[in-house]
Order: C-alpha cells, then structure tokens, then sequence
C-alpha cells in the first residue's frame, strides 16, 4: 500500500483555502532526511527507532517535541504569533458562510485582522493586532464560529493562543514548553531525531500524516523498534483537511489496517496512542458522538474493561475495541490515551511505553 497508494491514499489533495499555514519544514529541533534511514544495527549500540504514524494533524510532531524540548525558545515566536493571527482570520473568513456576524462594534477589529498577513516576522505582536485578537475573541459572533469548529478547518489550538493572547504580547514574550507544544507546523516529508531519553538513544521518526505525505513512510520502515500509531480523539467530529468530504475518523479507520499489517512492520512493537483527550473530554457529548457511531447507543462493555461513569472515557473504550477489532493474528497492540500538549501526561505514557519497548 505504501509503495503503491490505493485510492483514498493517492488521491489528489484539495487544500481548503480557509488554511493557510506554511509547510513550513521542520521545526529547527529535527534534521530532515529525504533518504532511507539508515540504521545504526552494525555499530556496537543497537538504536531503538520509534516511528510516529497517523492522520494529518493527529499529533504526531508534538510527541517528537515531548522528547526533546526542555527549556523555552525564543525561535518560535514567529510561529506562534502566526498561527494566532492564522486561527482568527480563519474564523472571520468563515463567518460569513456560517452566518454568523460579528458585533458590528468589532469591524475595525475585523477588518484589521483580515487585512493581516498571517505569515508575522516581527519580534513582537503589535499592540494593535494583539487588541483586535482580544476583542474579537471575546465576541459572541466569533464564539459561535468557535463552537462549530467542526464544520471549518479550524486549528485545535486557536483557542489556546488566544486564552494567551495579552502574554503572547508582551515586549519579553519568550515562548514557553506549553505554548511550542501547541504550535502548529504541518509536516512534509520524513524526519528523524536522535534523543538521549532516560539515559537511552531513541531514533524518533516524525513523518508527514497528509494522504500525499504517506507514500513516503515506507523509506522509514527499515530497522523500526515500535510504531505510535497516532489517532486524534476528537477525529469524529472533523473532516480532512486534504478531502473535505472524508470524515477524518473514518480515514483513520482505513489507514489503521494498512499500518498494522504492513508486512515491513511484523517485528515492531505496536503502541495505538489516542491522542487529544483533553479535547475529547471537554467537547464530549453521546449525541454528537452517536451521531456519528449510532451502535455505540445499544453498545454494552463487559466491566471487565470499564467500570466507571464518565461517559467519554466509555466512548473512548468503544474506540479502543473498534480499532482493536482490526488486528488480527498474534500482533500485540498496546493501547494508551494522551493529551500530547500536556507533559506530565506524555510522561506518565513513556514510563508505561518503555517497558514493552526497550
Ligand atoms: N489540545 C491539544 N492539542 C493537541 C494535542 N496534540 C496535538 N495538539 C495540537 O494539534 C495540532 C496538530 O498537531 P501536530 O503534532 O502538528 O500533528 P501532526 O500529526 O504532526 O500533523 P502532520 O504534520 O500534518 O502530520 C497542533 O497545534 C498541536 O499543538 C493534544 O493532546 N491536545
Ligand atoms: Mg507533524
């Protein structure tokens, strides 16, 4: 499959206009690669290669970033500042095809920001722009647009930046762990890193998730110790970004069989990491997510599996079946959910991974 995409892999790409982030390469933490990897097996030390797999914009970066950002960068202002300016000029270009308007008090916040180039170079957000970004976050018009995210392509992280926007402003604004983690850079092409990570040397493989991306995953199929096949939680409610009328948990569920059974994989560990449960949790509601799963209604789970009562953690274990229900044979897949943003979190989660993979 990954030699030769099928259909839904190779299709070509219609790239909403509404998104406009760069493909910008690499966050400077990684090196790109455009060739085969190649394993280190004949030196004395044996690396253990951890590949990151999964949809566009899953998460799969902000795992790679877990390993390896301790301290906050100043170089990643202009990518900060961008994806807020991006985020909110999004919302005011869709705003008109939702029908929603804006506080007619807030148009010259309005026209400011859709003026805006959202590419911003600048040592520090203007005064001017900042202020627009607050007052129109505040507007019930834009908080409307925000609470139906799921019918425009809208960053999971719009709202973060701008919750943060008066920081994010301030003439020493230094960008912290949390706020790299929720940077947004789409990843084209292949790239590794090698990490000393609880006094081991990993080789992470970070590889674009976008169908055009996935034909280039299988030059990092050679030599690899454990896929994190990554799956964003709250999948269900969006659609790609590459095909808009292909439900992005629908894509998942075609590509996950693929990625399992690949026969270049065999030997690898399987880690299925849910990804995104802090959004999942907060916008969760069985009837949107009926909705899309109408079995998961009359679903029942033996409480060998789930014994509690919060029902997304219920609609995260019909999740887990559901993917689980695609391996076959004797492959051992261990499953794990996470809110990658969040390190403590991560941490908890490599401590259980580490176990079965080094
Ligand atoms: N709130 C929240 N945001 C997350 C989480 N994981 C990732 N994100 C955000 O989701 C967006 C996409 O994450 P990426 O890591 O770039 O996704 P990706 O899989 O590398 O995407 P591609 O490079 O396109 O394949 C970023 O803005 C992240 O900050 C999470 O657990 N919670
Ligand atoms: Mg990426």
């Amino acid at each position: 499959m990954f030699r030769r995409p099928s259909a839904p892999l190779g299709r070509s790409l219609r790239i909403s206009p509404t998104l406009r982030s760069p493909s910008v390469s690499a966050i400077s933490l990684i090196s790109p690669t455009t060739t085969e990897f190649t394993s280190k097996s004949e030196s004395a030390q044996v690396p253990v290669k951890i590949l990151l797999l999964g949809s566009g914009q899953s998460g799969k970066s902000t795992i790679l970033k877990q390993f390896g950002i301790s301290d906050a960068h100043d170089e990643f202002k202009h990518g900060i500042f961008s994806n807020t300016v991006e985020a909110m000029r999004t919302i005011l270009e869709m705003m008109p095809q939702l029908d929603i308007t804006a506080d007619p008090r807030n148009e010259r916040y309005r026209a400011m920001i859709c003026d805006t180039p959202t590419m911003i170079e600048t040592k520090s957000l203007s005064r001017r722009i900042s202020y627009a970004i607050k007052m129109l976050s505040q507007d019930p018009g834009v908080r409307e647009a925000i609470s139906r995210f799921s019918e425009f392509q809208l960053s999971d992280s719009a709202e973060y930046f701008f919750d943060s926007i008066e920081r994010l402003a301030a003439e020493n604004y230094i960008p912290t762990i949390e706020d790299i983690l929720h940077l947004r850079v789409k990843t084209t092409g292949v790239y590794h890193k090698e990490v000393e990570y609880d006094g081991q040397t990993l080789i992470i493989c970070d590889t674009g998730g976008e169908r055009c991306e996935r034909k280039k995953w299988v030059h990092c199929f050679p030599g690899t110790t454990a896929v994190f096949f990554v799956v964003a939680l709250n999948d269900y409610q969006k659609v790609l970004v590459e095909d808009e009328s292909m439900n992005r948990m629908n894509d998942n569920f075609e590509l996950w069989p693929h990625v399992i059974n690949e026969k270049q994989l065999q030997s690898a560990k399987f880690i299925l990491l849910f990804n995104k449960l802090d959004l999942f949790v907060r916008d969760f509601q069985v009837e949107t997510f009926s909705a899309f799963f109408p079995d998961y209604i009359s679903w029942k789970i033996s409480t060998e599996f789930f014994t509690g009562s919060n029902e997304a953690l219920k609609a995260l274990a019909y999740l887990r079946q559901k993917f689980l229900g695609e391996v076959h044979g004797k492959r051992e897949v261990h499953t794990y959910e996470v809110s990658a943003t969040d390190s403590g979190q991560f941490r908890d989660v490599w401590d259980a991974v580490k176990k079965i993979i080094l």
